[in-house]
């Protein structure tokens, strides 16, 4: 148990129990800090996805946690075994101490309830007894949060352009103000300027906010940018897992240096975009 982390993953074997096995996550061992983001990536078929799918006991079968153990180190002091709680206390946890954002999210919301209705439901189910007016104030505020007008409360989702929808799933995921949230391929479906505005947003709210991020994505140079570590998988393995500044100019696992030559763009002067809001022409200059 490491007290200083807020996730610890120890020897996590993930199988997807098919006619022929698939050993997807194999002898997977990290933790995460409070407040740290860290990157997942590895190419296509590599396990995040089934990875993150376990971690927030979304995984289902065929998928099988064979072995390991994931444990949620709550501020208030006491440990979580993730994988050994039962469905109502996993229902507690969720959103509340541990939230996710999946790829095709913003298709998540309820296309018949409006925003409001459906922040409220979080806050009705989490927060009992907090008054209407105060479940408002918040709703409201998660929203503002991530750049959406707070007046956009009372639409429904097929009102709202998919860089909305996606934010308003950001505010949902963060409206209760969770101590880890993981997030696959949370932008992947929306143009890059917009990604990268939500990124930034993220980033921002993370800083002041204080949440840990798992974050996902095949876009190398934009976890390299926005994560404090990146974790390299291949072929269900962490091969490597070291500071974002380590992976990108001593990357040690030959794996790890391919991946990165797969990458043009990173030769190049880059890095500040989402920290700073610097563009890279004046980073660059
Ligand atoms: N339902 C399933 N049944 C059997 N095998 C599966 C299933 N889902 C995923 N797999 C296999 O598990 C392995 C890991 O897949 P996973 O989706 O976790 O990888 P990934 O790194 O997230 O890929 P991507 O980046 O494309 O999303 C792959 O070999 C995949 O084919």
């Amino acid at each position: 148990m490491t007290r200083d982390a807020v996730l610890t993953i120890d020897h996590l074997d993930v199988v997807y129990e098919t006619e022929r096995p698939v050993h997807a996550v194999k002898d997977v061992s990290l933790s995460l800090a409070p407040g740290e983001i860290l990157g997942l990536a590895g190419e296509s078929g590599c396990g995040k996805t089934t990875l993150a799918y376990a971690i927030t006991r979304l995984h289902k079968p065929p998928a099988k946690v064979a072995s390991g153990s994931i444990t949620f180190h709550d501020r208030d002091g006491s440990d979580v075994d993730l994988l050994g709680l039962s469905d109502e206390r996993l229902r507690a946890v969720r959103w509340s101490k541990l939230s996710m954002v999946f790829q095709g999210a913003m298709n998540a919301l309820n296309p018949v309830t409006t925003i409001r209705a459906q922040l409220d439901d979080a806050l009705v189910e989490h927060r009992k007894g907090m008054p209407k007016r105060e479940r408002r104030a918040i709703a409201e505020d998660a929203l503002r949060r991530v750049g959406v007008d707070p007046a956009r409360i009372t639409a429904y989702p097929h009102e709202l352009s998919g860089g909305m929808r996606q934010r308003v799933m950001i505010a949902m995921a963060m409206l209760l103000e969770p101590q880890v949230m993981i997030m696959d391929e949370p932008t992947t479906a929306l143009d890059v300027v917009v990604q990268r505005e939500i990124l930034r947003e993220i980033v921002r709210l993370r800083d002041e906010l204080g949440f840990a991020v798992v974050f996902i994505t095949h876009d190398l140079p934009l976890l390299l940018e926005i994560s404090d570590r990146i974790a390299i998988m291949l072929r269900g393995e962490v091969v490597e897992c070291d500071t974002a500044a380590r992976i990108q100019h001593e990357p040690q696992h030959p794996y790890t240096q391919r991946l990165l030559r797969s990458f043009p763009s990173l030769s190049g002067a880059r890095g500040d975009f989402i920290r700073t809001g610097l563009g890279f022409e004046e980073v660059a200059s």
